[in-house]
């Protein structure tokens, strides 16, 4: 069972780790929010590429420490190359990020989805009504959603708790769900983390990126660290960032700056613990 101060040592030797390891972290993620995953993945420490072919997608899983896969925009290519991905990450053992953007809103992001159940992404990162989405596209039981309406939550954090325990039992990995607060689940220990802002939810990707971000620690640590590296890192550099932004865009200015400077205090970050 892990401790509140575990979790703090670990979190912290992680981040440590990233920014001297810079792992490459490759992604097939979506139009609108790709450059700021790049750059995110950059400011903690990780080095980031982007494929959007099949073939290309099978080597930079090889060739990178850790994958993360976001479904926000798809093509037509898409088809073949989230499988290949998914296919190769399982494969070859490299841990991946899923973020299942939008579940529901077309057949194509419905049967990625499903295909992902059976190559056991190591961390899925999405907002509530996301996670609820999936749980109930896997088949696992678990207390229900309002359900997806586009990209935007429309569950609270809490009512996803049981849909993410379910997700974290099946995959053995971790699960982040994020909101006002956030929590973060291995389906036997729950963390809440508090911070961040507001007008993180006036710029648009600071979930997908986040998802990349955890994508870099999975690298380096556990699929649980890693989730919770992420989180913290943007509850600290949010909150912050909200100290000296006008609005939207030069809070996402200021967040990038805070995530280059805040990642050595990761053990700083406020939370709590349960075991489930
Ligand atoms: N009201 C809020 N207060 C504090 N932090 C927030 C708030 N809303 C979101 N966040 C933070 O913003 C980040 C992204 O979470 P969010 O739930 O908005 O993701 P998302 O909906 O998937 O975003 P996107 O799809 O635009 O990338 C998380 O770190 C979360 O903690
Ligand atoms: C706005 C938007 N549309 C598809 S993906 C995306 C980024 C936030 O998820
Ligand atoms: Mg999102």
């Amino acid at each position: 069972m892990l401790t509140e101060a575990m979790i703090r040592k670990q979190v912290s030797e992680a981040a440590k780790k990233a920014r001297q390891t810079t792992p490459l972290a490759g992604s097939i993620t979506n139009f609108v929010t790709v450059d700021f995953v790049a750059n995110a993945q950059l400011a903690v420490g990780g080095s980031a590429a982007m494929v959007y072919l099949p073939d290309e997608a099978r080597s930079l899983v090889r060739l990178g420490s850790s994958f993360y896969i976001n479904v926000g925009t798809l093509l037509p290519v898409y088809a073949e190359s989230v499988p290949a991905a998914m296919d190769e990450a399982a494969a070859t053992d490299k841990p991946w990020v899923l973020d299942p953007v939008a579940l529901g809103i077309g057949t194509l992001r419905t049967e990625l989805l499903q295909h992902a159940r059976s190559c056991h992404p190591a961390v899925i990162r999405g907002n509530a009504s996301e996670i609820i989405a999936l749980a109930d596209l896997w088949k696992l039981s678990h207390g229900g959603g309002a359900g997806v309406r586009g990209v935007d939550a429309t569950d609270t954090v809490e009512a996803a708790e049981t849909a993410a325990i379910a997700l974290a039992r099946y995959t053995k990995g971790a699960v982040a769900v994020s909101g006002k607060k956030d929590l973060i689940t291995d389906g036997t220990h729950v963390l809440t983390a508090e911070g961040g802002s507001p007008l993180m939810e006036k710029v648009t990707g600071c979930g997908c990126s986040l998802g990349g971000v955890i994508a870099v620690y999975a690298a380096v640590t556990d699929p649980f660290t890693a989730a919770c590296c992420g989180t913290f890192a943007y509850n600290l550099a949010g909150e912050s960032a909200s100290s000296v932004a006008d609005g939207p865009a030069s809070f996402k200015s200021a967040f990038i700056d805070n995530l280059y400077t805040l990642t050595d205090k990761l053990d700083t970050a406020k939370f709590s613990l349960t075991e489930v």
